[in-house]
């Protein structure tokens, strides 16, 4: 097997991804409380005994919830980059030092056979990553939270089997919703959220043969729906020429609140 991967949760109620590699198996953020996560993790029949380490992308809450009492309960290593760890230490409490991992910004890192890569992307927390997962020749990349997908950003996530990216919202919905004006132009900001107009402008880049799988994500519940979210990177897409059939590419469902399907990526 290359990796297999299951997104628990996705949006801005809570997040959390499990990827797993022959060898090793890592939570990235845990966005629900510790039971919250528990409970998704059954669902997918797999439990916090099973994992190596967590992966954090940024402290807001919606990635961190419940961070320190998953952790502490299983005796985990969590890796976050330096700037993170000071954001988030008051709000997950104490984690012995010899669970806590600093990893670099822009780095690179093994467990078993598991490569991870942590890449910098715009968004308004002290230093947020993405993550992309290697293994086996097989290479999934995560790819949320972000308000622009840099040129640094866009080489990081090439030559990806499977993605999961943000398209979290439709900006016509945004504008005329309810949200404060403020939060409005910070989530249409270079330090928000992906608009589903900008996923498929990135997926125009990123659309090579290799890329099988696009799991939509982080959508909003208030300016999107998933068809619409679909439709419209659909559009961008096809506007740039890139029409496709369904066994060559898929755009696939993320949830706020159940996980999906275990995925296989690779052999
Ligand atoms: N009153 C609110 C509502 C949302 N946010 C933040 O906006 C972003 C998008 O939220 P969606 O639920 O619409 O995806 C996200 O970062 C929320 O935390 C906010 O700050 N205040």
């Amino acid at each position: 097997m290359g990796l297999r991967f299951t997104v628990l949760a996705s949006g801005s109620t809570g997040n959390a991804t499990v990827v797993s590699s022959d060898a090793a198996t890592v939570l990235i953020d845990v966005g629900h409380s510790a039971k919250k996560i528990e409970e998704l993790m059954k669902e997918r029949e797999i439990s916090g005994k099973d994992l190596d380490a967590i992966f954090v992308t940024h402290e807001h809450s919606d990635h961190i919830k419940g961070l320190g009492a998953f952790a502490r309960k299983h005796q985990l290593p969590v890796y976050a980059n330096e700037k993170t760890w000071g954001a988030m230490l008051k709000t997950i409490g104490d984690i012995p030092d010899e669970k806590r991992n600093i990893l670099p910004t822009d780095g690179v890192m093994e467990i078993a056979d598991l490569r991870i890569e942590s890449y910098a992307i715009s968004h308004d927390a002290i230093e947020p990553v993405g993550y992309c997962f290697q293994s086996n020749g097989a290479k999934l990349s995560l790819a949320t939270d972000l308000g622009y997908v840099s040129d640094k950003v866009m080489s990081r996530l090439q030559n990806s089997d499977v993605m999961v990216l943000e398209s979290n919202h439709d900006v016509d919905m945004l504008r005329m919703g309810r949200y404060p004006w403020n939060i409005k132009r910070r989530i249409l900001g270079d330090t928000g959220h992906l608009s589903n107009e900008a996923a498929g402008e990135a997926l125009c880049s990123l659309l090579t043969g290799r890329l099988k799988r696009v799991y939509l994500a982080h959508l909003s519940q208030e300016h999107n729906l998933m068809d619409l979210a679909k439709l419209t990177v659909n559009t961008v897409l096809e506007n740039n020429g890139f029409f496709y059939q369904r066994d060559e590419f898929a755009l696939c469902d993320t949830y706020y609140d159940r996980p999906t399907p275990w995925d296989v990526v690779g052999k």
